[in-house]
């Protein structure tokens, strides 16, 4: 079987971790230093049940209320991780805003997401709970993870997660909140 080619957007607002998320995965290594991203895409091959996928991860500057993308942008995107940081309320409110303008911009609410919490390691600077990340994720039926770029924690279950979900919205066209990972 050729690789599927997916196309995979990381959104969510500054600072949250999104391009440490994606050089972990891609690199395997940590990005200890802040330097905001204008927008760069990765590649990354990845086998999952015998089946390779060309992954192309586009890795976007933060967002905010103010500066969603505009509607170009997701005509080529499979799936998206949405992911803001566990240290900032402000970021989980943004991230409410990524996912209503994805939606509007796609025209239909089955879109493959994943919600991502990430810098589970700053355990003493937590500003969202666990199980806000979790109704905001299950009131979408989507995933929920938390994770730790940092640390390396579930960094490679988010991008499986997501290409299963997008597998299963091409196959099924139906969306539940579970994710199946190999
Ligand atoms: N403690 C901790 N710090 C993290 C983690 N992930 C990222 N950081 C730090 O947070 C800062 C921002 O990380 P980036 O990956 O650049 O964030 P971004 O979302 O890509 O930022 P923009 O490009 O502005 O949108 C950097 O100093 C990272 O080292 C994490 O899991 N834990």
């Amino acid at each position: 079987m050729p690789p599927k080619q997916r196309r995979i957007a990381i959104m969510g607002y500054r600072s949250v971790g999104k391009s440490s998320l994606t050089i972990q995965f891609v690199e395997n290594h940590f990005v200890d230093s802040y330097d905001p991203t204008i927008e760069n895409t990765f590649q990354k091959m990845i086998t999952i049940r015998g089946q390779e996928f060309a992954l192309q991860l586009v890795d976007t500057a933060g967002q905010d209320e103010y500066s969603l993308p505009p509607q170009s942008y997701y005509v080529n995107i499979d799936g998206y991780v949405l992911v803001y940081s566990t240290n900032s309320q402000k970021s989980f409110e943004v991230v409410k805003f990524v996912y209503d303008r994805i939606l509007d911009m796609k025209g239909t609410n089955i879109v493959p997401v994943v919600l991502v919490g990430n810098k589970s390691d700053l355990r003493m600077e937590r500003e969202v709970s666990f199980e806000k990340g979790k109704e905001l994720a299950d009131s979408w039926k989507a995933p929920f993870l938390e994770s730790s770029a940092k640390e390396n924690q579930r960094v490679e279950e988010i991008f499986k997660c997501i290409i299963s979900r997008m597998e299963r919205s091409e196959n099924i066209g139906q969306q539940k909140s579970g994710c199946v990972l190999s």
